[in-house]
């Protein structure tokens, strides 16, 4: 199936946003500016841990979004998952073509571009790569992109680094619902949690002012991390309004997801959020998705949830909660 890619729309040179792009006056971003001033929470995980739970439970609570720095993962890592990120989009489109997903049989790992019109019948101006890195067992290196040589060797380097850092805030976040620090990681697997990476592309665009380049979304995963290139877009809701995230060097860019929000009960709830783009330079993000594997069973936590607390989401399998969201069906 033919697909046209962003990226190579892109570089026709075009003076006007294809019609598909533009999308319908009350979503774009000249008619809903961000706030500006007020930043979204910055949590240092080098803090006393006492602080750092009590930090962690109020900016999940407050805006399911903050930024983490003192992490641990060196700076260089995070700048060579970018120079290989970069490098791979830079290839020949017949190159990257022979990575084509085809998400209408299910097979999701590869190159992208979302063709699903949402209901105005508008695209999103992104491509991107998504391809599983952990548990091992689960991981088809055939489908990761084999240039640059180093893709995976800086791949499986990052998956080491970012799963260290997602069970740590698991653990904090177990802490500050009060649960025993294990219950997150458990109830999503324990060592069969699933960590997917997206690379997503934002080509420069003729009319940036026009478009999106994610629609507003939360994320289907228990939570996000993402790091982006230096080109700020990322903008959160909270209270009625959008916040624009300024680039943080190094820092993760943390979501609470969706699977949060159902074992928390609601306590947390999952951040909605888009992405702007840009009119002379690419955006690029890299965003490492936490969820259960397929089967796990997703409800309120026992621990959450009593005579006065009754549950507020049903349970059910991942796999569930996806066909559901995939087709817009209703939780
Ligand atoms: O590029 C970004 O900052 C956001 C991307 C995003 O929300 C996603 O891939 O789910
Ligand atoms: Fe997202």
């Amino acid at each position: 199936m033919e697909v046209e890619r962003v990226q190579a729309l892109a570089t026709v040179g075009l003076d006007a946003l294809p019609a598909q792009f533009v999308r319908p006056s009350h979503e774009r971003p000249e008619n809903s500016r961000a706030i500006e001033g007020m930043t979204v929470p910055v949590i240092s995980l080098s803090q006393p841990h006492h602080a750092l739970v009590r930090t962690i439970h109020e900016a999940c609570r407050e805006w399911g979004f903050f930024l983490v720095t003192d992490h641990g993962i060196p700076p260089q890592l995070i700048r060579r998952l970018q120079e290989v990120g970069g490098e791979f989009f830079r290839l020949p489109q017949e190159e990257k073509e022979k990575y084509a997903n085809d998400p209408s049989r299910g097979s999701f790992e590869g190159y992208g571009t979302k063709m699903t019109k949402n209901r105005e019948e508008k695209v999103e101006w992104v491509d991107y790569f998504f391809h599983l890195m952990h548990p091992p067992c689960k991981v088809k290196h055939e489908v990761w992109p084999q240039h640059p040589p180093s893709y995976r060797e800086v791949t499986e380097e990052y998956n080491k680094e970012i799963l260290k850092v997602t069970e740590v805030l698991l653990e904090l976040i177990s802490e500050g619902l009060g649960l025993e620090k294990n219950a997150l990681k458990a109830t999503l697997g324990g060592d069969q949690m699933e960590l997917e990476m997206k690379i997503n592309l934002y080509p420069p665009c003729p009319q940036p002012q026009l478009a999106l380049g994610v629609e507003p979304h939360t994320d289907m995963s228990a939570v996000t991390i993402l790091v982006p290139n230096e080109v700020p877009g990322l903008q959160v809701w909270k209270d009625g309004s959008w916040f624009a995230v300024d680039y943080l060097a190094d820092a993760l860019f943390f979501h609470v997801g969706d699977q949060i929000e159902v074992l928390s009960n609601g306590k947390y709830k999952s951040v909605l959020h888009r992405s702007l783009v840009n009119k002379e330079k690419t955006r690029m993000s890299w965003a490492v998705f936490c969820t259960p594997p397929h089967e796990a069973l997703i409800g309120p936590l026992p621990g959450l949830i009593d005579d006065h607390n009754p549950a507020k989401y049903s349970t059910k399998t991942y796999a569930e909660f996806r066909h559901r969201k995939f087709n817009k069906l209703p939780q």
